[in-house]
């Protein structure tokens, strides 16, 4: 090809992209409904880049919720954001139109640190579907029912530590929450400190934290990911291959612990041993292996900040705290402890445990989910590919439905008799296709929890060496999870 052929082509290419972006683009332009509200655009090309909140963002969306209403759109460089503030909104874009708005952003770090098998990160897809089903095999609300003699006795042992060592009960809260997953989903007995299961998953947790980070450009800028490890600036590619074993290690060190317990003929009943019969290739065996290990990653931090949060509530709220240790000791007479089948007769301890998730939401923004699909809702425009994140604790202030709702109050949830509403703060959990398959495991683990420390202890402040109260010190930090320190 001649240099004049080629210098006709690109010309002619031009031309057409030109034509294009003159009638079919504008015309899209024209003709498109405008985004939802949100703040000016500060840079052409970088769009609300620097307005992008990295402490407590969800407090920021709320007041530009406040200014601009309740579904808040701005952009990051190429990168549509859509804010959703109100369950009214979410439920209708991320449930009614669940088709379009299921799946999750690409995060080029969790990719090259191999944590893109999880379940809550994958995009909307044949796998991600076949870990769905297995969830929803194992962890829906009849089949969670199967574990609570395993809840049971793991709480048990997190009461006996907390009696021991009280001093420890963040390690306890910790060693409960992965001992019921690692017990469910492996049948594996994890030791009271030190475990190496649960050690491995600390610092996946880790790392997964600090891969979702803006701070490494490859996730601003995906198309670093292939440049070679060893050229200057790619740092980011050499921490991401020394992470890389560690998360497979997670991933394969408690699955080939429940093989070898078979092969040994000395299995315990598990989700895993359970299911293997069913993995008719090696694809449905790593299906199970990446659920198994989501399952617990996603679970063990969950549960065990949703206990910190119930504990600050308590030792803020003594009057509170002796209402429910009332309503327990009518039911169990004082003389034993309670069991799931008191649920029905503890209204008042389940308003408690609803105002704890409504209160301090565990995750505040909830997980992103991705649209995979332009649309047009309340007559605004919501590209594809856009990033769509839930302000789940804009939905839990909302004063409308909630009176006062920095105050922690259970009577929220109860009606004039004392009886339960239907608020269940299933916000709390997600939206539509993607919401937490892990709810109820982690609300029965809850709810025991908090039953037994309530029977068992008094939650107060520590106290110094002349008696007097020590001012709770509680610093909310804005990691994936509340903490309490
Ligand atoms: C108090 C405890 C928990 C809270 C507040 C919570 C909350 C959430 C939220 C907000 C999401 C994102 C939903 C969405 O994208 O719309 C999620 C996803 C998820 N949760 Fe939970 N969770 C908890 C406990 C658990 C437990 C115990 C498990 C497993 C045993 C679990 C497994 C998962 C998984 C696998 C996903 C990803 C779902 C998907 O992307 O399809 N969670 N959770």
């Amino acid at each position: 090809m001649g240099i004049a052929t080629i210098t006709l082509l690109s010309w002619t290419c031009a031309g057409t992209l030109l034509i294009w972006i003159f009638t079919r683009g504008r015309h899209h332009l024209a003709t498109r409904p405008p985004y939802p509200p949100g703040p000016p655009a500060r840079g052409l090309l970088s769009g609300n880049a620097s307005d992008l909140v990295l402490k407590f963002p969800w407090l920021a969306y709320m007041e530009w919720a406040r200014k601009y209403g309740d579904l808040l759109h701005f952009r990051a460089y190429n990168q549509h954001i859509i804010v959703i503030n109100s369950e009214k909104a979410a439920t209708e874009l991320l449930e009614r139109r669940s088709a379009i708005y299921s799946s999750r952003p690409f995060v080029p770090m969790w990719d090259l640190m191999g944590v893109s098998y999880a379940t809550g990160v994958r995009d909307y897809s044949p796998e991600w579907q076949s870990h769905r089903r297995i969830f929803q095999q194992i962890l829906r609300q009849s089949a969670a029912a199967r574990y609570q003699p395993t809840q049971t006795e793991k709480i048990r042992n997190m009461l006996h530590g907390m009696l021991t060592t009280p001093d420890e009960f963040r390690a306890h809260l910790n060693t409960a929450s992965g001992a019921i997953i690692m017990s469910v989903m492996y049948g594996y007995d994890v030791a009271p400190v030190n475990d190496p299961f649960v050690a491995l998953v600390e610092v996946t947790q880790v790392v997964f934290e600090r891969g979702a980070s803006l701070s490494w450009l490859v996730n601003s800028v995906p198309v670093l990911r292939h440049i070679p490890s060893w050229c200057p600036g790619a740092g980011f590619k050499r921490y991401a291959t020394s992470v890389n074993s560690q998360v497979i290690e997670q991933l394969d060190r408690p699955f080939k612990y429940v093989l070898d317990k078979m092969a040994a003929g000395t299995v315990r009943h598990s989700v895993v041993s359970s299911l293997l019969d069913n993995c008719k290739s090696e694809k449905d065996l790593q299906m199970l292996r990446e659920v198994a290990g989501t399952g617990y990653a996603a679970g063990v931090n969950t549960t065990a900040s949703a206990l910190l949060v119930f504990i600050v509530a308590m030792i803020l709220n003594p009057g509170i705290q002796e209402r429910a240790q009332h309503e327990i000791d009518s039911i169990t007479g004082g003389d034993r402890l309670v069991e799931y089948s008191d649920h029905a007769s503890l209204p008042y301890l389940e308003a408690i445990l609803r105002e704890v998730i409504r209160w301090r939401p565990i995750t505040p923004l909830g997980l992103p989910h991705a649209s995979n699909d332009e649309d047009v809702y309340r007559n605004c425009y919501i590209p594809k590919g856009s990033l769509v994140i839930s302000n789940i604790w804009a939905m839990s202030r909302n004063s409308e439905k909630y009176k006062d709702p920095d105050t922690f109050n259970p009577d929220r949830f109860l009606d004039a008799n004392g009886a339960l509403t239907d608020d269940e703060v299933i916000y709390a959990f997600g939206f539509g296709r993607r919401i937490c398959p892990g709810r109820h495991l982690a609300i029965a683990s809850a709810w025991l929890m908090m039953a037994t420390m309530l029977q068992i202890f008094d939650l107060r402040q520590r106290k110094d060496p002349s008696g007097k109260d020590i001012p709770l010190d509680v610093k909310w930090d804005d990691a994936l999870v509340w903490y309490v320190d």
